[in-house]
């Protein structure tokens, strides 16, 4: 019999652990991990139409617009059909949210709510590797040797978002506009939340939500 497909998105804020939490969940339960700033990164590397049109924005601590993001997005979750997945950092938008659900139907949203101020002091000590997108932080989890990759050895980087003055910006932002997004799953059945200022003690409940829908590996 075919294994039975899953997918789950997850929101939040910025460095609200979107991409700890889905890494995790990727380990635990066998899913693919999709980050839609993974995509745009690569597309931003390949110096593709939209890769350009995306770090414009992205510099500048803006949403890239929904017509760049469901360009990036559809046609890899188009051919992620067959795998079960957990997609980190998109929809964010009611417009992103409405054209992916004409290419897939989801099983789970999570949503983590994490105070302002709990996100602005992660983001100041995140630091990432950028050709893998591994993320560290200098005192949740930092690299085993400072300032470079475990696995390759290679410099890390604080990128500009994660500035002070693009943090507080995105931040603002997120509210408004992740509203609309929530109810829509609301609405679905499929929306779960989950608050808190610590990575590892959210964690367990999201673990013990997913072992009554994913067998873990
Ligand atoms: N201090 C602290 N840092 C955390 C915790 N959870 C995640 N982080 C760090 O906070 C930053 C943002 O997390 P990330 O998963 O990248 O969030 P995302 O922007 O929502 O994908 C990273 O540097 C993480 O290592 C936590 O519970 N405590
Ligand atoms: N779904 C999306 N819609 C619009 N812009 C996005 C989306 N996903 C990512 N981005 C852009 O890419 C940047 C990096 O995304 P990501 O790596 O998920 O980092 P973060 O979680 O810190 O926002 C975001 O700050 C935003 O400008």
């Amino acid at each position: 019999m075919a294994k039975r497909i899953f997918r789950a998105v997850i929101m939040g804020p910025p460095g609200s652990g979107k991409g700890t939490i889905s890494a995790r969940i990727a380990q635990s339960f066998g899913l693919k991990h999709l980050s839609s700033g993974d995509f745009l990164r690569e597309n931003i590397t390949a110096n593709t139409e939209a890769g350009v049109l995306a770090r414009t924005h992205i510099e500048k601590g803006l949403l890239v617009p929904d017509d760049v993001m469901t360009l990036v997005l559809l046609p890899r979750l188009k051919e992620m059909a067959r795998h079960s997945w957990v997609l980190d950092g998109f929809p964010r938008t009611l417009a992103q949210a409405t054209a992916m659900s004409s290419v897939c139907d989801l099983d789970l949203a999570i949503s983590l709510n994490i105070p302002f101020e709990t996100l602005k002091e992660r983001l100041k000590g995140r630091w990432i590797h950028p050709a893998s997108g591994r993320v560290y932080n200098m005192e949740f989890n930092p690299p085993r040797v400072q300032g470079v990759d475990d696995i390759t050895g290679e410099p890390l980087v604080q990128s500009d978002e994660d500035k002070p003055e693009a943090v507080v910006s995105r931040l603002r932002h997120y509210k408004d506009i992740a509203k609309p997004v929530i109810d829509f799953y609301k609405k679905q059945g499929i929306l779960h939340s989950f608050s808190g200022t610590e990575t590892d003690k959210i964690w367990p409940y999201i673990s013990s939500l997913l072992s009554t829908k994913v067998p873990p590996v």
